[in-house]
């Protein structure tokens, strides 16, 4: 099949599916026309084509028309035009997909997926013979620009296109290519892990309105809170059970909450909330 190539254009992909669902969108709010464009010099010198086949959402359709990107509702359109193709659909949704596209799909073509437990050797075996394809997982904040993100790559896809994709998406913060097992885990740890850490601040902050501080000020200071936190746990690169021991004098005020945290078995909760993550995961591929 004639159309665009991959790899004259890899350095400066010209048209990429971006999807228009919440978890899409994380990655490509991140990819948006900025002082320096990652993506969006390829879509604004009308080069190529930046469907959407997803536009049904409308805040998507508008999202992405401010990108000033083209939209469709045909998932073969989206193929014939670009080289590299987001799948980021719900994972029940993806085999109808898959199977819609599939014949179109030539080897120059890139698929990248971040639909949660559907394994490269399922992607590979949905596409023809020799398809290129990456496995990626983000999270939330990739939207802030501090997203956690791995990667896998398919038997096809090589280095170049692992550096092209990497170069994507640490765009949206910390980006790791990781053994595909993995994948499931950061689900699990991080995909998911943020709405834990969402519900231990919500906590933090009741705990304080309890006390008697205003709610919207006990929210900030949790908020804060928590990013000072990891932002310590970042830059000194100690290990947590290490900070922790710091905060924690003699008979102080902090050994007596963490003992209490002890006896509400915040660590094994946490511990089993990763684990189910992961797990439901591994079952979500399966389906
Ligand atoms: N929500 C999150 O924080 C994260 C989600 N994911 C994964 O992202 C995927 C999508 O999840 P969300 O974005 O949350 O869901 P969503 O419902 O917001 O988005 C799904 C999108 O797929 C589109 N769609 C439905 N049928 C389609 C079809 N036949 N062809 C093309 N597009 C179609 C919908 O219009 C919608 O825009 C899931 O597989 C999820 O596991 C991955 C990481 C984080
Ligand atoms: O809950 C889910 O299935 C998706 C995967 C990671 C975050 N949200």
């Amino acid at each position: 099949m004639s159309g665009p190539r991959w790899d004259t254009h890899l350095e400066q992909p010209h048209g990429l599916q971006l999807p228009g669902g919440r978890g899409g969108q994380r990655v490509h709010r991140r990819l948006r026309p900025a002082p320096e464009p990652q993506l969006a010099g390829g879509v604004a010198d009308g080069a190529g084509p930046v469907a959407d086949g997803a536009v049904g959402v409308p805040g998507a359709r508008v999202h992405v028309g401010r990108l000033g990107c083209r939209t469709t509702h045909s998932n073969g359109e989206v193929v014939q035009s670009c080289i590299l193709v987001f799948l980021a659909t719900k994972p029940h949704v993806l085999p109808g997909v898959l199977q819609e596209i599939a014949p179109l799909v030539t080897p120059n073509h890139v698929l990248v997926s971040l639909v949660a437990g559907v394994t490269l050797q399922t992607l590979e075996q949905m596409l023809p013979p020799g398809t290129k394809v990456l496995r990626f997982m983000p999270n939330l904040p990739c939207v802030v620009q501090a997203g956690a993100v791995v990667f896998a790559r398919g038997r096809c896809a090589g280095e170049r296109e692992a550096a092209v994709l990497q170069g994507l998406l640490a765009a949206c913060g910390l980006c790791e290519e990781v053994p595909e097992s993995y994948i499931d885990i950061h689900t699990g740890l991080s995909g998911s892990g943020v709405a834990y850490v969402y519900m231990f601040a919500e906590a933090l902050a009741e705990g304080a309105v309890k006390m008697g501080m205003s709610g919207p000020l006990a929210s900030r200071i949790a908020a804060q809170t928590l990013l000072g936190a990891a932002k310590m746990m970042l830059e000194t690169g100690e290990h947590p059970a290490k900070l922790r021991a710091d905060v924690c004098t003699p008979g102080g005020t902090t050994i007596h909450a963490l003992h209490e945290l002890e006896k509400g078995g915040l660590r094994a909760a946490v511990m089993n909330a990763v684990e189910a993550g992961t797990i439901r995961a591994r079952e979500l591929g399966k389906n």
